[in-house]
């Protein structure tokens, strides 16, 4: 290093207080010093900094906001600083570079302010600076969305003042050295005014509403905005004392803890176990280098695209050509859609090249693949027959995997000669969209294969949770009791829109009725059906609101006798403008069934307020969780939260089902429970379970110590 500079490094997250304060004695010693003429800092490894510990926040010892004093240090020193940006700069890390006078970033850098993803906002003045440097909208949609930007786009925003390919701390080195004896008031961020905007009322109003509709009760994003709002009606000062007090409201508001927890949760689940032992730490997966998809439905051509993204190369195979057709030109037009969205576009995932993706209905191409999924109709005896079929032709160390909301993996397994490289991966509607992997294993699933899956949901850029093997696996098991307190709450007097309003005002994208509208009520008739509780096999005598001793709903089932399906019918629980619409209205026609059936089957019909809506609901899928994590089918309650979040329409800011517990208190869901449970003796799936039961005997322990009060090892782990 030249004497004219410093290097103030050091900026490992887990030190991120002791950073804090060798930053701060870097900066005075600096400042002292007169033979150093300007100030370099940059990060370690690197790395320039991922913010605070987010751990942090919740800790009685928090470190609060006291990176503002040396943020402002290091704006009013005397000499120039240059932030030297490699790898990430995030949230405090970002706000620390705000205060330099200039920023030089590595091309592959990528910067962000992230706080309102665990609940937050930037709380050492970065709502403040931020727009003075970038202006207001490019600030508010960094701030309210916490997006990582690259630095190709931070320069084109202004964020940076240079990219560099190569060595970024020679460069920003460079770069002060240049700089030395120019003036720094007009590189003060807080000095400068933020950048007008002919029309910033409306313009800031109309992203509070846009914030909060895509927030849905979530307060982070509402908050930021008022931050920014500051920063262009008050001078830097009083904005800054603004963000002080909103970032005090939202580390109270109890959204930050729920949110925080989710991200450790996501990071949680990819530390897996299974039974036997075996677990992440032990299983290595083996390369997917060439894929194969069986059955191009909605979800085949979702999984196809997602591997395509993901530079894998696929084979996709249907049945004939007729299918094989249709099915290549929805695939084409997704991949179309994506690449536009992508830099480099079609060149990038380059999906016209039949090396990289082919279409066949000939079985014997599956040949030489690492990895199939099969994504046929949910009918165990086709998909047995495939199995049969695959264990054949695949090569011997090639993975099978189905795609399964409900099936038995280990019927599955059966089929084949090679049980232990069967697995199930349950894949979200839309496949290339929606984040969430179910992975279930089955009693002869190898490590080996688990591992592969995950690494398969990783290079998807999904979130993979390995989970046991029963009906529904675990979202859709804790969901049978949900959709079911919902069917039956109409049955006692509510309406679909009045179920749905409750549950989309606590935070879900969608309530029940209109996800089952959306889905298509088929689906779940045809499987009744399979199972026997309604059409043919259904045997003759059984009350019409009973099976197996137990509560049942017809209701679906008639619709469904009378063609509704939902959106694809144009009618279900609501009515759509048309066959395949969206726009779900009530439906009068749906209300008169409704009475008509109560009639019918003296149900006297009763108001049914929101607080009974809301924790019949919840409380039963919450109920199916305990019992799941009682067998032993989920290592923990963060893998159900991270599946709920990520695959159902949990609101992220709830933390999830299991979480939202604990914050209700569980003696409360448990009291609960027990009520409800009396008035209605036979719904089982309100009785509460025997684990949350002895979890508030043992005094309602903190979630992460839950499972430990597991009396004996689930055979499941
Ligand atoms: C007082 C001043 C206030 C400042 C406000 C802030 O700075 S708030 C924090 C803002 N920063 C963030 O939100 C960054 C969060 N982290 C990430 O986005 C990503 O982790 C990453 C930095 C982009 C790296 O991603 P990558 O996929 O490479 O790794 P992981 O996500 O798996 O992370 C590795 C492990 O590091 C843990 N971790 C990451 N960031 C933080 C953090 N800010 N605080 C605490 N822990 C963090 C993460 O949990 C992983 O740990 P594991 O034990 O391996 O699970």
């Amino acid at each position: 290093l030249s004497k004219s500079s410093q290097i103030v490094s050091g900026l490992a997250l887990i030190t991120f207080k002791l950073f804090l304060q060798a930053l701060e004695d870097g900066l005075k010693k600096a400042d002292a010093d007169p033979s150093v003429k300007a100030v370099m800092i940059c990060g370690e490894n690197g790395k320039f900094s991922a913010g605070a510990d987010i751990r942090g926040f919740s800790s009685p010892k928090r470190h609060g906001v006291a990176l503002s004093p040396i943020v402002s240090l290091i704006e009013s020193s005397e000499k120039p600083v240059v932030a030297a940006i490699e790898g990430v700069a995030l949230g405090g890390g970002l706000e620390v570079a705000l205060g330099c006078h200039y920023r030089v970033a590595h091309a592959k850098a990528r910067m962000g302010l992230p706080e309102v993803t665990i609940g937050l906002l930037p709380g050492a003045e970065g709502t403040q600076r931020l727009p003075r440097l970038i202006g207001v909208p490019a600030a508010l949609d960094m701030i309210t969305t916490g997006k990582h930007i690259p630095a190709t786009e931070a320069l084109k925003l202004g964020l940076v003042d240079e990219i560099v390919e190569e060595n970024t701390i020679e460069a920003a080195i460079r770069l002060a050295n240049k700089v030395i004896g120019q003036p720094l008031e007009p590189r003060r961020l807080s000095l400068k005014p933020v950048p007008k905007l002919p029309n910033m009322e409306a313009f800031l109003r109309e992203a509070l509403v846009k914030v909060k509709r895509q927030a849905r009760g979530c307060l982070a994003p509402e908050l930021c905005v008022q931050a920014v709002r500051a920063a262009t009606e008050r001078p830097f000062a009083e904005g800054v004392r603004r963000e002080r007090e909103l970032f005090g409201l939202l580390l109270s508001s109890g959204q930050a803890q729920a949110l925080q927890y989710a991200f450790f949760a996501e990071r949680a689940v990819r530390r897996w176990a299974a039974p036997g032992g075996a677990s992440w730490s032990s299983a290595a997966p083996q390369p997917v280098r060439k894929a194969a998809v069986i059955g191009l439905g909605t979800m085949g051509r979702g999984i196809v695209t997602s591997l395509v993204k993901a530079n894998i190369p696929v084979v996709a195979l249907e049945q004939d050509l007729e299918y094989l057709n249709k099915g290549r030109k929805a695939v084409m037009l997704l991949l179309e859609r994506e690449a536009m969205k992508m830099e480099g576009g079609a060149q990038t995932l380059d999906f016209h090249n039949p090396a990289r993706l082919q279409f066949t209905v000939d079985f014997d191409l599956l040949c030489d693949v690492d990895l199939v999924i099969e994504a046929v109709f949910e009918n165990m005896a086709l998909k047995k027959e495939i199995f049969h079929k695959l264990s054949k032709i695949c090569k011997p160390g090639a993975l099978l995997c189905t795609n399964t909301s409900a099936l038995n993996i280990d019927e599955i397994a059966s089929a084949t000669n090679r049980p232990q490289q069967v697995i199930g991966t349950h894949f979200f509607s839309p496949a290339h969209v929606m984040r969430l992997l179910e992975i279930i294993y089955g009693r002869h699933t190898s490590p080996t294969a688990i591992a592969t899956a995950m690494q398969l949901a990783k290079a998807l850029k999904k979130v993979g949770v390995v989970v046991g093997n029963c009906f529904g696996f675990v979202g859709n098991r804790m969901m049978f009791p949900y959709v079911q307190q919902a069917v039956f709450l109409l049955e006692e007097g509510s309406r679909p829109e009045a179920v749905d309003q409750v549950l989309e005002d606590f935070g879900f994208k969608i309530g029940p009725f209109r996800m089952s509208d959306l889905a298509g009520l088929d689906v779940g008739w045809r499987s009744r059906k399979e199972q026997g509780l309604t059409g043919p096999s259904l045997a003759a005598g059984t009350p019409a609101r009973q099976r197996h001793g137990q509560r049942y709903s017809p209701l679906p089932d008639l619709l469904c006798e009378q063609g509704r399906f939902g959106q694809k019918t144009g009618k279900g629980w609501y009515q759509y403008e048309r066959a395949g619409g969206r726009t779900a209205t009530p439906d009068p026609w749906l209300h008169d069934f409704l009475s008509q059936y109560r009639d019918t089957h003296g149900i006297q019909s009763r108001f049914i307020d929101q607080e009974e809506i809301l924790e019949r609901c919840l409380f039963s899928l919450i109920n199916e969780g305990f019992a799941i994590l009682a067998e032993g089918i989920a290592s923990g309650p963060e893998h159900l939260d991270v599946i709920y979040i990520n695959g159902y329409g949990w609101p992220k800011h709830r933390g999830g089902p299991m979480f939202y517990a604990s914050t209700v208190g569980l003696p409360r869901v448990l009291a609960k429970l027990q009520k409800y449970s009396e008035a209605h003796p036979d719904v089982p799936g309100l009785r509460p379970n025997a684990f949350l039961k002895k979890l508030v005997a043992v005094r309602s322990p903190p979630l992460k110590e839950w499972m430990s009060y597991l009396s004996h090892q689930s055979p499941k782990l």
